[in-house]
């Protein structure tokens, strides 16, 4: 369109409430120079007369510096935090504009695992990207499976099957979500009589679902293709020459042919739908996820080619059938949609319970911190729910040229070949050794070498001098499977941590290469998370020092009946108080967010902390890179637990836990030994001292009382493995007894 009639296909929104906010920060600021004030002016002195105080001036030293690093760290979060927005799309003009010209879109789906990875939960999520609101012809899904299973590839045929009723039975009767498994278990009084047709075509489909589910499930759980069910299609041949998962050729099978436009029975056409498991030899690094999508991209530029790429990870569903068009408003605006190199959404997840127990929803990371860096030039790409332009995932830099005529793009690329010829063409770009002396993995596709491909692969496309989109609207566009143990919720943000903080380590650390490539606010709002890891250290300080201080009666802060009090209590009550009412704000609750903060010391001390130290030894060449798949399923009684919102301690248990619960034990100790002297031997001015480390001590107390439950009240399978428990009780003695003898 262009010139004077142009109207936009998105427009931008700020946040309210700004001025508060900064005003807010400002008083924060004031309350922590008083603060650093206080820790030059009072230091110890090097010389005492009482041997008690040794040792006092290093710990209060070691205690500055980690305030002087929770300072920085707060202070670089405000780049994150400062001037959020927000994005509305307009997809009426959208439509009119460009209504039989549409690009082709391609979506992957990756999955790696039929055991943790269902393979029912995949089918269904395939079937809810194929069921988008889009003409089919132009809609291609493929499906990465790197756990190279029958299983799987056995639910995907089920799916193409099943998609011929289900697709039409969702465009007729505009159905939402389109993952069958949650539609067909959300409320079912809508069927009622005021439509009889969909009444009964509602029955049906559903029957049919079931009988489908079942038949998956039953296969998933023999673990093995019945040979009546291997006749029925010549794909399964293919597994004749599959030794393991980890050592086996290319197969690929085009399952539904969408550039057909004939051969579908039922009802309209289908999109085209590709089963892929790429080859893998043990001698030929696979690079994991990052490995899988750059097969899919060349495979699907051979098969399909769409302009726009969607990727989903295997328990991403898509709840929301317009969100194509939602994506193509940003890429299609006349005026700023060539600049724009992904959109992006937010990972909501549809298994978090009432008050998240572990911490698994991020919402105001999701709500404020990637709606900022939104404004600051683009948020990260964080692997799933994301949309890009085919060419800048390939490596394209950004220059007016890149300007796209998407009138004369729609038309898909229309190989002769038939769709076994195809297959066998496309085959080569899937081998193991298709990538060597090439650039992918570096300068084209999907970054290798880093346990959070996305980011990297994102950020580098930023420097590239393309911009991106945060979309995060009402009607959420894709829901997932968060963690639902306390030990899988862990090692998840143990890889990461380690993601973020080998990024810092890397030549492509954003400070550094993102210099004069992107905006100095969109650097610094990578900072926050690649110091994720690095922050276990001053808060493992924090949770242990000072409650050894307290044990030798040796104070570390202000006495209470001092004014230095103020700014300590100033600074701690008002971050706590503004992280609540964001996170209220946000749409959590109350004992969510004691959750949360729970969640925030367990991740500190444990999983930032072998994040930090495996990143150390990986850069110094003693670690190899790993890719722990975060299981999505539990089984039925660990399930109840989570559904209860108890924690789960019980096995396997994990270094991990043994490090929380000594710190907890420590804590514990260190707080009814301060209450005992508080009672028999009245020592006003040695507790007036040691005031605040009392209540620090006795709010770590506090925030491990799940922990507490778990040793020595529970007596469920989830409770806290009696070797965990041994092992914590004796190294938290061990240290009292230490500073105290
Ligand atoms: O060798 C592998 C390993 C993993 N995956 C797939 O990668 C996806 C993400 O794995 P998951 O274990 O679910 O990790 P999460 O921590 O939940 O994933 C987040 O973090 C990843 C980067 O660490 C991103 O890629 C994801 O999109 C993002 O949701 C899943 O679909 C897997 O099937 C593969 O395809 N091949
Ligand atoms: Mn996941």
């Amino acid at each position: 369109m262009g010139g004077d009639g142009y109207l936009p296909l998105f427009e931008t929104k700020t946040a309210k409430g700004r001025i508060a906010y900064q005003l807010y920060a400002v008083s924060v600021f004031v309350g922590i120079c008083f603060i650093c004030a206080y820790r030059v002016s009072h230091l110890p002195p090097t010389t005492t007369t009482s041997t008690t105080q040794d040792g006092s001036r290093w710990a209060w030293i070691g205690l500055f510096i980690a305030e002087l690093w929770f300072i920085f760290y707060w202070f670089i979060t405000q780049f994150a935090r400062w001037n959020p927005i927000y994005r509305h799309t307009f997809k009426d003009r959208l439509n009119q504009r460009y209504e039989k010209d549409w690009p082709g879109v391609d979506v992957f789906v990756c999955t790696a695992d039929p055991t943790i990875e269902p393979p029912i939960m995949v089918a269904n999520t395939v079937l809810s990207v194929m069921a988008y609101d889009y003409p089919p012809e132009k809609l291609s899904v493929y499906l990465s499976d790197d756990g190279g299973s029958e299983l799987t590839f056995y639910a995907l045929l089920e799916a193409s099957r099943f998609a011929k009723h289900w697709l039409p039975f969702c465009k007729k009767f505009n159905v939402e979500p389109r993952s069958p498994a949650v539609y067909f278990s959300t409320d079912q009084s809508f069927v009622d009589d005021d439509d009889p047709l969909m009444a009964k075509q509602w029955s049906s489909i559903k029957n049919l679902y079931e009988d489908m589910r079942n038949r998956i499930e039953r296969i998933t759980k023999i673990g093995q293709i019945p040979a009546d069910i291997r006749k029925e299609h010549k794909g399964f041949c293919e597994w004749d020459l599959v030794s393991s998962r980890h050592d086996h050729p290319v197969i690929l099978q085009i399952l539904i042919d969408g550039r057909e436009t004939k051969g579908v029975e039922i009802e309209g056409q289908l999109p085209t739908l590709v089963y892929l498991s790429r080859e893998k030899r043990p001698q030929y690094h696979h690079h994991f996820k990052a490995g899988a999508m750059n097969a899919l991209i060349r495979v699907s530029s051979k098969i399909s080619n769409g302009w726009i790429i969607l990727t989903v990870d295997c328990d991403m569903y898509s709840n929301n059938s317009e969100s194509v068009r939602d994506a193509l408003c940003f890429f299609m605006d006349e005026k700023k949609g060539n600049e724009i190199a992904y959109v992006q959404y937010p990972q909501w997840f549809d298994n978090v319970t009432r008050n998240d127990l572990y911490g698994n929803s991020f919402e105001v990371i999701q709500k404020v911190e990637l709606a900022t860096m939104d404004a600051n030039g683009g948020p990260l790409y964080i692997g799933s729910g994301c949309f890009h332009r085919r060419d800048t995932l390939c490596g394209l830099k950004y220059s007016e040229e890149c300007r796209v005529e998407w009138k004369k793009q729609n038309h898909i690329k229309k190989e002769k070949q038939n769709a076994t010829e195809l297959q066998e063409i496309c085959k080569i770009f899937a081998s193991s050794t298709f990538e060597e002396n090439t650039q992918w993995g570096n300068e084209m596709g999907v970054k290798y070498g880093f346990p959070g491909e996305d980011i990297v692969t994102g950020l580098s496309i930023q420097c590239r001098g393309w911009k991106s989109i945060y979309f995060n609207p009402e009607k959420k566009g894709f829901l997932g499977v968060a963690p639902t143990t306390l030990l899988q919720a862990l090692i998840q943000q143990k890889r990461w941590s380690e993601a973020n903080f080998q990024l810092l380590l890397s030549k492509y650390c954003p400070l550094i290469y993102g210099h004069g490539r992107i905006p100095l606010k969109l650097q610094m709002s990578f900072t926050p998370y690649m110091l994720w890891a690095p922050n276990c250290l001053p808060t493992l300080y924090y949770v242990i020092v000072p409650t050894l201080f307290f044990l030798r009666g040796i104070p570390l802060f202000p006495k209470i009946s001092s004014l230095w009090v103020i700014p300590f209590a100033y600074v701690i009550i008002a971050t706590n108080a503004y992280s609540l009412v964001e996170f209220l704000y946000c749409g959590g609750t109350l004992q969510g967010w004691w959750n949360d903060q729970r969640m925030w010391m367990f991740k500190r001390t444990t999983s930032y902390c072998f994040a930090f130290f495996e990143t150390i030894l990986r850069q110094l060449g003693f670690s190899k890179l790993g890719f722990v798949v975060t299981a999505k399923v539990a089984d039925e009684e660990v399930h109840e637990r989570y559904l209860r919102e108890v924690m789960e301690f019980g096995t396997p248990s994990s270094p991990m836990f043994t490090i929380f619960t000594t710190l907890a034990m420590l804590n514990l100790f260190s707080f009814v030994w301060g209450l005992i002297r508080m009672v028999i031997d009245v020592q006003i001015n040695v507790l007036e001292a040691l005031a605040l480390q009392l209540v620090l001590c006795g709010l770590i107390v506090l925030i491990n009382l799940p922990v507490y439950q778990g040793l020595f009240f529970r007596e469920d399978n989830g409770k806290m493995a009696t070797s965990v428990a041994y092992k914590s009780i004796m190294l938290a003695l061990l240290a009292c007894s230490i500073v105290m003898y």
